[in-house]
């Protein structure tokens, strides 16, 4: 029986799964699939490599199936295959490391209850990464578990981008900008090479626009500076989250609407965002498909943010030689890279609405300035690298 290792991304409106066979020439992959609209129309999916559907199961509209329930199903899916793989290891995205782990790590009973400490700082995501890791420790003591780190490629990024102004005895405390996505935009910065090797030497900044959304500015493949801070809720408008506010707001909802932390947690992170200016739906799909006034202002206000964003991150960098989109948002919703595009001629990008149309790779014309990619993004064959360098380093 061939061994494998099975991989596990969960987000924050999705369960993603892949489980990759390991041959001495790295992790291959044998199947994958995913649990989407986890808080609406929960859709399940299994393919394997040529694309063909192993499984498929919708549940109705409104089904608020959540992530143990998404795990609960996959576990009954994974069953089918028991016989024709060992299990080695499972490989988890772990989406808060804090200052503690800037790499991979072997997960123990200390370690879990360090990554426990952060669950305040990623609510949408932390439980949902380590209850599964639990869950495994519980049924098989034994098997290795690895916990990969969305911080983690941040984490060398230049002091001033990591840095707040506040007294450095918060900093000290590890208050600082941390920056997520880190397993996408890793796997980006390990594909570009050789699709633009000269921009990929250059001024990068990688777009990952799914349900939680992020820019990642990168100098030769190193990350230089990010949209996401401290927690997942800065930055960009996401599905949900409101990205960054004046903290004087958070003031004003305490003080005058006697909002207490939970109530402000749960409008930031749940109740915002697409969903809160459309009122209707925080999936991107939902909205451009939709013609009322407050959906078009919630994708309005979306492209206008990842503009200025942009801008920001260009000028950290000194210059932009390329453009990636990635993520749920950036790899399909032509619509909505057209517009950031359009919206970013002043830098010099210049789209090709055909190839842009027709899905990429390279979405910008020959003679732009800067070249306009849009990349499938693959966090699970990152976690499957570190997972298997983890268990067993080189
Ligand atoms: N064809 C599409 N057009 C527009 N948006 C899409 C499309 N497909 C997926 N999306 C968006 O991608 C989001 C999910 O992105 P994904 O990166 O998978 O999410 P997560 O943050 O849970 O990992 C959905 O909320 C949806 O809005
Ligand atoms: C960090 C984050 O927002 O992740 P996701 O987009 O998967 O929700
Ligand atoms: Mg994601």
């Amino acid at each position: 029986m061939p061994n494998a290792i099975l991989v596990l991304n969960a987000g924050s409106s999705s369960l993603k799964f892949s489980l990759f066979a390991d041959p001495p020439g790295g992790p291959e992959l044998r199947l994958r699939g995913q649990i989407e609209g986890l808080n609406g129309a929960p859709h399940f999916i299994a393919r394997d490599t040529a694309g063909a559907i192993l499984d498929e199961r919708r549940w109705a509209d409104g089904t608020n199936l959540g992530h143990d329930g998404a795990a609960h199903h996959l576990v009954e899916f994974l069953q089918g295959f028991r016989d024709e793989y060992q299990l080695m290891a499972v490989g988890h995205r772990v989406v808060h490391g804090g200052q503690a782990f800037s790499q991979p790590v072997r997960v123990d009973a200390e370690v879990l209850a360090k990554l426990e400490k952060f669950v305040p700082l990623a609510p949408l995501h932390q439980p949902h990464n380590l209850a599964p890791i639990r869950a495994v420790a519980e049924r098989a003591p034994q098997l290795p578990q690895v916990a990969c780190f969305d911080t983690a490629f941040h984490r060398r990024q230049p002091e001033l981008a990591q840095l707040f102004a506040l007294p450095s005895a918060i900093t000290e405390r590890g208050v600082r900008r941390y920056g997520f996505h880190g397993l996408s935009y890793e796997y980006i910065a390990s594909v570009l090479p050789q699709l633009a090797p000269e921009a990929a030497a250059g001024r990068v900044v990688v777009a990952h626009l799914g349900n939680g959304a992020s820019l990642c500015a990168m100098a030769a493949g190193r990350s230089m500076a990010s949209t996401m801070g401290f927690t997942a809720v800065d930055g960009l408008p996401m599905g949900t989250r409101c990205g960054n506010i004046d903290p004087g707001v958070i003031l004003y909802l305490m003080d005058e609407l006697k909002m207490d932390a939970r109530a402000i947690e749960r409008l930031i992170y749940k109740e915002s965002g697409l969903l809160g200016v459309s009122g209707i739906s925080s999936d991107m799909r939902e909205l451009l498909a939709s013609d009322a006034p407050r959906a078009a202002l919630a994708v309005d206000l979306f492209v206008y943010r990842i503009g200025r964003e942009l801008g920001s991150l260009a000028a950290a960098l000194g210059g932009l030689d390329a453009l990636v989109f990635t993520g749920g948002i950036g790899e399909h919703a032509a619509v909505i890279r057209a517009r950031v595009c359009r919206d970013a001629a002043w830098l010099g990008v210049e789209l090709d609405e055909a190839a842009n149309e027709a899905g990429g790779p390279r979405i910008s014309t020959a003679s732009s300035t800067v070249s306009a990619w849009t990349l499938a993004t693959d966090e699970e064959l990152m976690i499957a690298r570190h997972t298997r360098q983890t268990i067993s380093p080189p």
